[in-house]
């Protein structure tokens, strides 16, 4: 199987304190692999570095050090057209998709938008026709093309959030919590949508929360981060069912239909 984008010992220091200066290792000599078509699970508690190494991935942060290769290819090298590339290949889908939308454009004036900006498709028609074909993907109605954000439901709006990371063509996915201010019910549709997207695309997703149960669903190999250290890496299979790290079988016991092994 192909790897998709890599982590080789990713580190990032913080230095913060208004009377003494403190040293955080927010995330410390992190690696693992995306592969092609497959989900990565991360999971970890609060402050555990999530968000700090998906900014890492995204480039909004540097690394202190360690390297992040996408198709082998280092990210922090890449001059600006590789870089405007590679901001589209990797589309992020944060938890909040009221502020993932423009809301002061309608849905359809956003989504051609991001096409003109990354000159896809040729001329308005070829685009509206590339529109259609994702809101049919992420089973959306065309009606909602000519709302403001505001006027649809936070289940339609993470679709839509989605679709117009579809219209982008991406390799990557990267879900920072995307289902977690969503209904119960809408969010297992959102999964569900998730999920079929990765058979049909081939899509190859990065997917990051503090829910380990959901991570038990959809993902093909789990890493579990505690205080900025990846403490476990293995296939679903092994992390659900055989842990071997005492945090991962914490996470997993404050769920009480866990019944693998023995109690932390
Ligand atoms: N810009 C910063 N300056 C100083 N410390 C930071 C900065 N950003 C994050 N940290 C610290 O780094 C650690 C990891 O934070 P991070 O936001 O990556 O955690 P997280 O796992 O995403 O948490 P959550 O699930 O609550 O969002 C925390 O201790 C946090 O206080």
């Amino acid at each position: 199987m192909r790897n998709v984008l890599e982590l080789e010992k990713v580190s990032r220091v913080f230095s913060s304190g208004v009377f003494r200066t403190r040293t955080i290792r927010a995330v410390d000599e992190v690696s693992f692999a995306l592969e092609k078509g497959r989900t990565f699970g991360l999971v970890g508690n609060s402050g555990c570095g999530k968000t700090t190494l998906s900014r890492m991935i995204t480039r909004v942060l540097r690394p202190t050090s360690g390297r992040i290769c996408f198709e082998e290819r280092d990210v922090a090298a890449f001059d600006r057209r590789q870089r405007k590339t590679y901001h589209r290949r990797v589309q992020v889908i944060f938890q909040n998709p009221e502020g993932s939308l423009d809301p002061s454009m309608r849905i359809m004036d956003s989504l051609l938008e991001v096409m003109a900006i990354h000159h896809l498709g040729a001329g308005k028609e070829d685009r509206m026709d590339k529109i259609q074909t994702a809101l049919r993907q992420v089973g959306l109605p065309d009606y909602l093309l000519s709302r403001y954000p505001h006027q649809i439901s936070g289940g339609e709006g993470q679709r839509l959030v989605i679709c117009r990371a579809l219209l982008l063509e991406p390799e990557v996915l990267l879900l920072d919590e995307p289902t977690s201010m969503l209904d119960v019910s809408v969010q297992a549709s959102i999964m569900n949508l998730l999920r079929d997207l990765q058979q049909e695309l081939g899509l190859t997703y990065l997917y990051i929360t503090h829910d380990i149960e959901l991570l038990g669903w959809i993902s093909h190999t789990i890493g579990v981060m505690q205080r900025g250290r990846l403490v476990e890496v293995g296939s679903r299979e092994q992390v659900m069912e055989a842990p071997v790290h005492p945090y991962t079988k914490e996470l997993l016991y404050s769920y009480t239909h866990w019944e693998g092994g023995a109690q932390p």
